[in-house]
């Protein structure tokens, strides 16, 4: 049975500040989106298949986009596994209530990424949630409107993996808040590939627009030659963008001093800048930032 931890209620309305980003939209005369205040852009990440990387790739992007000057916001709504808050080492934050919703966790005393997840409502990590679907369904939506997030340039969302229920549901949702696209993550061998070529169609059917296809754990990078072996072969992913049409947003190899940066707020950029993997990372925060693809949405 899921016991949540006992909620202090926080009275203070928190002030809210435009980013940069933000007062550059105002001044050119985009309007600040509706559905979630404060939130200018939403990406969400998504695959067809559990275990491809998703939130290693949620979790390092939210980080790389910090990194690079923007003010982000980490959504964990993967009520199978939460596993961002591992993943950050937040695992014994304690969130608290408002008038205005649940304050989410900062990770940095400068406020420039903000975290939430289920995890975060549960009182031992080792509790599964074993709601039935309509109070899934409530709690994704409740998760979804009402954190008070602070003023953010990206929401970046970790979506539970495949075509479960609540996956269903989150991406139902995500034309709600006018999510500005899916970030899509697979492994490169067949039967991932599947899955994603699914979840392409889906998103056509639920009108969530595709920014594009990250391939990941492509290929394992030895650290003493630097020779590559494509453990899992490699370029599947590469292949599906071209033929679905959208985007391949770059290749992620394994790279196991990934996981030495687990339970950290420290971002790839800034501990491996000299790895492909940083690299990688660099180039996706580029194409997301740029604004080609996420002003492709809007217009
Ligand atoms: N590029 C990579 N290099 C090395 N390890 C990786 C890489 N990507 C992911 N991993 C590792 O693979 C495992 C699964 O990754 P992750 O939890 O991010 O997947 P997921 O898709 O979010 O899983 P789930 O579907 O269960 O939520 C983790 O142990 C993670 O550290």
């Amino acid at each position: 049975m899921l016991r949540f931890r006992s909620f202090q209620i926080c009275k203070r309305t928190l002030a809210t500040h435009p980013t940069p980003k933000q007062q550059e939209l105002m001044a050119r005369g985009l309007p600040k989106r509706a559905p979630l205040p404060g939130v200018t852009d939403i990406v969400v990440v998504a695959s067809g298949k559990g275990g491809v990387g998703k939130s290693t790739i949620s979790t390092q992007l939210a980080l790389a986009l910090r990194e690079s000057g923007f003010k982000v916001g980490l959504l964990d709504i993967d009520l199978c596994g939460p596993s961002v808050p591992y993943l950050l080492g937040l695992e014994q934050s304690d969130v608290y209530q408002c008038d205005e919703g649940w304050v989410p966790i900062y990770a940095d005393e400068n406020k420039t990424l903000a975290v939430m997840s289920i995890a975060f409502l549960l009182k031992s990590r080792n509790d599964p949630v074993i709601w039935r679907g309509p109070k899934k369904t409530m709690m994704i939506r409740q998760f979804l409107t009402d954190v008070k997030w602070d003023e953010l340039d990206y929401l970046i969302i970790d979506t539970p993996p495949g075509t479960s229920d609540e996956h269903i549901t989150v991406m139902e949702c995500m034309r709600d808040v006018k999510c500005d696209g899916a970030v899509m993550v697979t492994t490169p061998q067949g039967v991932a590939l599947d899955d994603v070529r699914k979840e392409l169609t889906f998103c056509r059917k639920t009108g969530v627009h595709v920014l594009g296809i990250v391939e990941n754990m492509s290929g394992f990078v030895c650290p003493h030659c630097s020779n590559c072996t494509n453990i899992f072969s490699s370029d599947g992913g590469v292949e599906l963008a071209k033929r679905s049409g959208v985007p391949h947003l770059g290749t992620l190899p394994i790279d196991p001093r990934l996981n030495v940066l687990i339970g950290t707020t420290r971002s790839v950029l800034t501990e491996l800048p000299e790895s492909n993997t940083a690299q990688i990372f660099k180039s996706i925060v580029k194409q997301i930032t740029n604004g080609d693809i996420v002003n492709a949405v809007k217009d």
